[in-house]
């Protein structure tokens, strides 16, 4: 059997008229905001038409209300703000919000200050023309009080939130660098390397840039870790990985590929330039080190698709160095 849903956004489109009178009187008695409709006489003129009971509990009963200006209902300057908004309101002829302040009298007469949050919904004819207007008000001074000052309990919580925050902030960062880093030389490690190296390739082959990749390998590291110990090999490649770190463009890409063999990615760089970074390179570590490298340049091409395309013809241009000598750069462009 097909069962009834109330779980639909049409929900009054569903109800027959007389189910539909039974839930909006049902709003309007036990609704705890304050509701109330005022007809439209004129552009700046607006007559009380109705009131729930928790607007009446404020203002007095219906024969006080029903039929009064609200001019009359409320003292300025409150009036002109409310009628401001109801004026906004039919104008425009669709829902409107508003935050409202200030000073009324009570059903008993006396001087209250208020501080309300409305919403007018328009209510038009059939010639669509707007003749009421039906506001729902929350009565923001009967919220609970906010505290002035923070207890020293709140606050000291407050700094311990801080502070686990800015803990859990610094090893995020210090698991980030860990996870794309290598942790003996600090350049990037393989993995994100390729990563950043795929977005640059990507920006460089749309944008028509020039970029090259340079490989990089220490020439007889092996006899370094066989003659002298394996510190020394490390030793050797944070040295290499330091001059590079200091001789490249910050925007330059700097990670170690694997063994003693780094890559460096240089957006925006043509052959000659990367030639001429490169050479900068190997006779900075001549001059300033024992070591010497081998250093193999592949540039983009319209066919390269792939940052390992680039690196298969940097790692030929590598060897082809190491075939000539060592201590040399090859470029494949
Ligand atoms: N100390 C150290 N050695 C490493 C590390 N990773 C790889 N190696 C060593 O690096 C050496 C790689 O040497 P190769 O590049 O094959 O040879 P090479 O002696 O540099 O010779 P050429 O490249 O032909 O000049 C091997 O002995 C590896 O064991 C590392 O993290 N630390």
């Amino acid at each position: 059997m097909h069962k009834t849903s109330w779980m639909t956004s049409d929900i009054l489109g569903r109800l027959n008229a007389n189910a539909g009178m039974l839930l909006l009187r049902s709003l309007w008695e036990y609704c705890p905001e304050h509701m109330f409709i005022v007809r439209v006489e004129g552009p700046a003129d607006f007559v009380i038409e109705a009131m729930n009971s928790t607007r009446q509990a404020m203002l007095g009963d219906e024969t006080a209300c029903i039929g009064k200006r609200i001019e009359q209902l409320l003292p300025p300057p409150m009036c002109h703000g409310v009628i401001a908004n109801l004026h906004r309101c039919a104008e425009c002829g669709s829902p409107i919000r508003y935050e409202e302040k200030g000073g009324y009298v009570d059903r008993h007469g006396a001087c209250q200050q208020g501080h309300w949050q409305t919403l007018l919904v328009p209510i038009t004819n059939q010639e669509g023309r707007v003749t009421h207007l039906f506001g729902v008000s929350r009565d923001m001074s009967q919220l609970p009080e906010q505290p002035v000052g923070a207890s020293p309990e709140s606050k000291e919580f407050e700094r311990r939130v801080h502070e686990r925050t800015a803990e859990l902030v610094a090893a995020n960062e210090h698991l980030t660098h860990l996870a794309t880093h290598d942790c003996l030389t600090d350049t990037y490690n393989r993995r994100y390397l390729q990563e950043l190296a795929e977005l640059e390739l990507r920006r460089a082959s749309r944008y028509e840039q020039s970029l090259c990749l340079m490989m990089l390998d220490i020439d007889y590291f092996k006899k370094i870790n066989d003659s002298e110990g394996h510190l020394a090999g490390d030793e050797a490649l944070r040295c290499v990985a330091h001059t590079i770190l200091a001789t490249v463009r910050e925007c330059d890409l700097v990670g170690r590929y694997g063994g003693d063999e780094f890559l460096i990615l240089m957006p925006e760089t043509t052959a000659d330039g990367a030639r001429e970074i490169a050479e900068r390179l190997r006779r900075t570590l001549t001059q300033t080190s024992r070591f010497t490298v081998s250093i193999g340049i592949a540039c983009l091409a319209p066919t390269d698709h792939f940052v390992v395309d680039l690196i298969h013809r940097a790692d030929t241009m590598l060897l082809q160095a190491k075939r000539n000598g060592r201590n040399r750069i090859e470029c494949a462009a």
